[in-house]
Order: C-alpha cells, then sequence, then structure tokens
C-alpha cells in the first residue's frame, strides 16, 4: 500500500549556491504528487536527495520510520530498495536487450532463480506494454517505448515509492496521454506512492492526487491538486496558466513593481482566455482515472467524493 515520505526542514546547496531552504512536506502513502517549478529550480535535486543520492545540509526525509538523511551507506542501500526511479531517458544499457534490462535489478539485488526472473519481468512488461519487444536494443525503439522499459525495470523489486523525472519530457503529446494513463493504471495496480517531476501542465492537471511547486529556493505551495488548480497565489497562477506575466522572468524573478504592473494589465484583459474569476472559479479539469478493468483500491472513493466536492461548490454556488 506505499509509503508516506514526510520532510521537514530540507535545505540543500552546491556551496554557496542554495538551492532550496526548508522546504517541509508529505508525501501521502498510495497518492501520486507532481512537483512542478521553473528550469533550474532543484527539482531533480529535491528527487535525488529523497532517494538518499545527495544528502542535504540539514532537514530530514523520514520513509518508513527511517530518517534516509542519517542512514550510513549500507543501511541507505536497505532503504532505497523500497524506491523505483525512472529516471529522463529510461537510463537502460545500450548493450542488453529490454528483458535483460528490466531482469537486471532481480539479478543484481535478489538471488531469485531465472525461472522466476523470467516470471517477473514478463508481468512488468505485460504492464507497460511491452510485451514482444524483450529481444529488442534500446537503440531501436522509441523515446516512449524506452520510458515504458524503465518504467518496467523499475517496477520490478515492487517498491513501495517510484520517482518520475520528467517523463515526459521529449515525448509528443499522444504518447504524454498514454505514458500518464499508464501512470494512473498503475498507481491503482500497486498502489505505490508516486512523485513526478514535469514541467507539462496538462498533466499536472489531471494526474495527480496532489500539486508541488519550487520557485525561488522555496516550496511556494504543496497540497491537494484541487487547492492548487484554484489558488489564487500569483506564482502559483502564473506557471499553471504558462503566462510571460507574474513573478517568475525569462532568467531570475522580477521586481516587485514590474509584477504589480503585468498583472494589474491582465486584469484589464478579461476574456483573453486567462481564468482571472474568485477562487474555486477556474476551470479544474477532471482528475484522469484508471481505465477499464482495472480495480480501484478503496482510496480511489475518498478522490471520488473529493473530485465531486468543487463541482458541487460551483453547482451550488458556496
Ligand atoms: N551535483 C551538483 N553539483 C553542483 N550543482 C548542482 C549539482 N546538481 C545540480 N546542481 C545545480 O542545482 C541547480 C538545480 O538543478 P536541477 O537539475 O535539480 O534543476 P531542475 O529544476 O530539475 O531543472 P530542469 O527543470 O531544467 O530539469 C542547477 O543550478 C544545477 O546546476
Amino acid at each position: 500500500m506505499g509509503v508516506e515520505i514526510c520532510v521537514e526542514g530540507l535545505t540543500k546547496s552546491f556551496g554557496h549556491q542554495v538551492i532550496w531552504q526548508d522546504v517541509s512536506l508529505t508525501l501521502p502513502a498510495g497518492e501520486v504528487s507532481v512537483m512542478l517549478g521553473p528550469s533550474g529550480t532543484g527539482k531533480s535535486v529535491f528527487l535525488k536527495t529523497l532517494v538518499g543520492l545527495l544528502r542535504p545540509d540539514r532537514g530530514s526525509v523520514t520513509v518508513a520510520g527511517r530518517d534516509i538523511t542519517r542512514l550510513r551507506e549500507h543501511e541507505l542501500y536497505e532503504v532505497r530498495k523500497l524506491f523505483g526511479v525512472l529516471f529522463q531517458d529510461g537510463a537502460l544499457f545500450g548493450s542488453m536487450n529490454l528483458y535483460d534490462n528490466i531482469a537486471f535489478p532481480l539479478r543484481e539485488h535478489t538471488r531469485k532463480p531465472e525461472g522466476e526472473i523470467r516470471r517477473i519481468v514478463l508481468e512488468k512488461m505485460d504492464m507497460v506494454g511491452l510485451i514482444g519487444a524483450e529481444g529488442k536494443l534500446p537503440g531501436e525503439i522509441s523515446g516512449g517505448m524506452r520510458k515504458r522499459a524503465g518504467l518496467a525495470r523499475a517496477l520490478v523489486l515492487d517498491p513501495e515509492i517510484i520517482l518520475f523525472d520528467e517523463p515526459d519530457s521529449g515525448l509528443d503529446p499522444v504518447r504524454v496521454a498514454y505514458l500518464n494513463q499508464l501512470i494512473v493504471d498503475l498507481n491503482a495496480q500497486i498502489d505505490a506512492t508516486f512523485l513526478i517531476v514535469t514541467h507539462d501542465i496538462a498533466s499536472a492537471r489531471q494526474v495527480p492526487d496532489n500539486i508541488g511547486l519550487l520557485f525561488r529556493r522555496e516550496l511556494v505551495m504543496f497540497g491537494p491538486r484541487e487547492q492548487l488548480l484554484t489558488s489564487e497565489e500569483p506564482v502559483v497562477r502564473q506557471f499553471l496558466n504558462g503566462r510571460m506575466q507574474g513573478p517568475i522572468g525569462m532568467a531570475e524573478e522580477k521586481d516587485a513593481a514590474q509584477v504589480e504592473q503585468e498583472l494589474a494589465q491582465l486584469g484589464e484583459h478579461h476574456g483573453s482566455g486567462e481564468h482571472t474569476g474568485t477562487p474555486g472559479s477556474q476551470d479544474l479539469p477532471p482528475r484522469l482515472l484508471p481505465g477499464p478493468g482495472i480495480t480501484r483500491p478503496p482510496r480511489w472513493q475518498a478522490i471520488a467524493r473529493r473530485e465531486a466536492e468543487p463541482r458541487r461548490r460551483e453547482v451550488t454556488g458556496a
């Protein structure tokens, strides 16, 4: 049923460069969370810190009751088995076929016999829709298939937590839609805790239970999808609407006077396609549901209730 990750007061710098500071959030067990943020705000550094590949300056990351920032290397090795990580390009070995790539963690970390390994590898390849491609080399398949293969490999040790580093990068919109459906289906099937770093706002709007936003070396907000998508916080709105006007600049943050002027101008241009109404009135797309035939774990009843809530508010005008 996945495990909760509790992050408290986390700060990371490289030399004098503070990447982010005092980040606190809880990734609820079994839920899907998305981390957004402009380029270079340290989203990948955050993922690496969660899995213990980077050590923070301060703060804690509690996974299954253990603060991984304080573990020694051999203890970390054990805790890391709870994680599956999908790196941006799938991080496959170019000289190995997909079967051997996906079998790799099982051969490295377990003493399972080859027959058992075969059963697991084929089961995971089936889950991500790759049956029949066992003998292909990573160089012979599309970027979307490489991501699926990376995902199958992340699944073989039955992780409690899966971290996705920009799973949609380099994919066309149709492939992104398929991948999003696969992520939602997998989450319902294996019920692990998912954290996805992405730039794709459309995915962030539909896929997760929770959304976080990193900006100016801080976690601006982290909370239920509905809360972020209807937030009036200027940074959150600028990012989720993908517009130039607002606190986020091309290279750095803008000065306060400029932001105020831009937002005032934007306020004069209602009807430009931007959602500028009162909190809760913004377009809230429905959450992507698991496909037909996929049994949903009990927590989906709570999701369905939450999904119904804002619409009920809209209808009643509350
Ligand atoms: N090992 C490292 N040593 C020094 N600096 C690093 C290291 N890893 C990352 N950084 C710096 O940390 C900052 C954040 O990098 P990171 O890749 O986490 O950003 P990001 O938000 O994931 O960006 P993008 O969205 O463009 O992928 C960058 O300035 C980067 O140069």
